[in-house]
């Protein structure tokens, strides 16, 4: 945790959900989170269900948005239509977004501005393969995706930006709270350099396997300011046990 910031708990449910899980919606949008702010990140297809379903206490946020506000992008969604239906928040550059369509950080800085321009809060995700970690590069990349994915007018208001080492995600695999505490430093030191003393009341969030297990250790490290959580996220009851672990 960093000092001042008022932690956020993101979920992030992937390609999954349903109409059917409204009831899951339904509580998450009644728990408590302990102090932090919330947020759920849903596919398009239940964004308006979602936003009825949460009932306001829990911020909305989509996974991807196209660069442009509309035209002739067949698939795409754009930070307009989040916002039209009631995102407050969307997630760029996702490391599934990163491999499976080829997303660069250039890409990823248009996304985060196209965000913006639609009154969105970006959550900028960065994050190093298994690869990268084993050759010594994990520090390296982290700075290559900042400098290229974050822009200039980031501020605190409308960016997050989220740690997850792609080889954590969804692999039941955690770094150590050390090497958790050595990322976090680095990508503050790195935000400072490009964004001076805004940098330092960004959130940074944690993400890749998140369990209630072991949220109580991995927020509690320096700097990291909340969790951005995958799995965990589609059971209202294990998203709440790490809403409850986060200190405030
Ligand atoms: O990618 C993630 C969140 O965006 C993390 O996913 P898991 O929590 O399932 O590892």
């Amino acid at each position: 945790m960093t000092p001042g910031i008022r932690p956020l708990i993101a979920g992030n449910w992937k390609m999954n959900g349903l109409s059917a899980d409204a009831g899951e919606l339904k509580a998450i949008g009644e728990g408590t989170f302990n102090g932090a702010e919330a947020l759920l990140c849903v596919p398009a297809t239940l964004m308006m269900l979602a936003r009825d379903a949460l009932g306001g206490s829990v911020h909305l946020g989509g996974q991807d948005c196209h660069t442009a506000a509309s035209g002739a992008h067949t698939g795409d969604v754009s930070a307009e239509m989040l916002a039209d239906a009631g995102a407050t928040h969307v997630l760029v550059g996702h490391s599934e977004r990163r491999t499976d369509h080829g997303e660069t950080d250039a890409l990823v800085s248009d996304k985060a501005e196209a965000a913006w321009r639609a009154g969105l809060t970006a959550v900028i995700c960065i994050g190093e393969t298994k690869a990268e970690r084993e050759a010594g590069e994990t520090l390296s990349v982290l700075s290559r995706q900042i400098l290229g994915s974050v822009p200039k007018g980031a501020q605190a208001k409308n960016t997050v930006v989220a740690y997850e080492p792609v080889w954590a995600i969804g692999t039941g695999l955690t770094p150590t709270v050390e090497d958790v505490a050595e990322a976090h430093r680095h990508i503050r030191d790195e935000l400072e350099k490009l964004l001076g003393e805004e940098a330092g009341k960004m959130r940074l969030l944690y993400g890749g396997s998140v369990k209630p297990g072991n949220a109580t250790e991995l927020l509690s490290v320096e700097h990291v300011d909340g969790a951005l959580v995958g799995g965990a996220s589609l059971k209202a009851v294990d998203f709440l046990a790490i809403a409850a672990a986060c200190p405030v």
